[in-house]
C-alpha cells in the first residue's frame, strides 16, 4: 500500500477573475495536462507555507496568504494523492513558468476548455458553481 502524497494546490485568482494554470511537463505524473500550480508539502511545513514556497519556485509569484478551499483524496492507481486546495488572491509579481512550463491566465468561463487530471474535476465544479 503506497502512502498518499500530500499536495498543496493553489487556485490563484486575479482582480479580473482569471485563474492561473500551468501545463505539467510530459515526463511527470499526469504529464501534458493542465494543473493548478503547487507541489508536495514537506515535513514541518503547513499547507500554506508549502504553497507559498511552491508558487515562488514554480511560477515566480510572491504570495502573502492563502485560504483553504477544499480537500480531495484521489487514487490514480499508480499514485494516491491528497490535494489540499487553497485559494490565493493576495499575491504580487508576474507569473512565469520558472521550470519552462507554459502558464496561462484563464477566464473562469473558459476553464472547462482545458484538460486537467481526474482529481481536479471537483475543483472545477466548485470554481464554476
Ligand atoms: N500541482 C498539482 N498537482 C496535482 C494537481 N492535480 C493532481 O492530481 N496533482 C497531482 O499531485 C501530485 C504532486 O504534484 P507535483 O508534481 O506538482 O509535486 P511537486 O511540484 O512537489 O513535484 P516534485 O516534488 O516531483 O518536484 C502529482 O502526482 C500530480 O499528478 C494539480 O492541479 N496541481
Ligand atoms: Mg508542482
Amino acid at each position: 500500500m503506497s502512502k498518499q502524497i500530500h499536495v498543496a494546490v493553489g487556485v490563484i485568482q486575479d482582480s479580473n477573475d482569471r485563474i492561473l494554470i500551468a501545463k505539467r511537463p510530459h515526463h511527470l505524473h499526469q504529464g501534458g495536462k493542465w494543473e493548478f500550480p503547487g507541489g508536495k508539502v514537506e515535513k514541518q511545513e503547513t499547507t500554506s507555507e508549502a504553497l507559498i514556497r511552491e508558487l515562488k519556485e514554480e511560477v515566480n509569484l510572491d504570495v502573502a496568504s492563502t485560504t483553504p478551499l477544499m480537500e480531495i483524496h484521489h487514487d490514480y492507481g499508480d499514485k494516491k494523492v491528497f490535494l489540499d486546495v487553497h485559494r490565493v488572491t493576495n499575491f504580487s509579481g508576474i507569473a512565469i513558468g520558472v521550470e519552462g512550463q507554459r502558464v496561462e491566465w484563464v477566464k473562469i468561463s473558459q476553464l472547462s476548455q482545458y484538460e486537467f487530471p481526474e482529481a481536479n474535476k471537483v475543483i472545477l465544479e466548485k470554481i464554476l458553481s
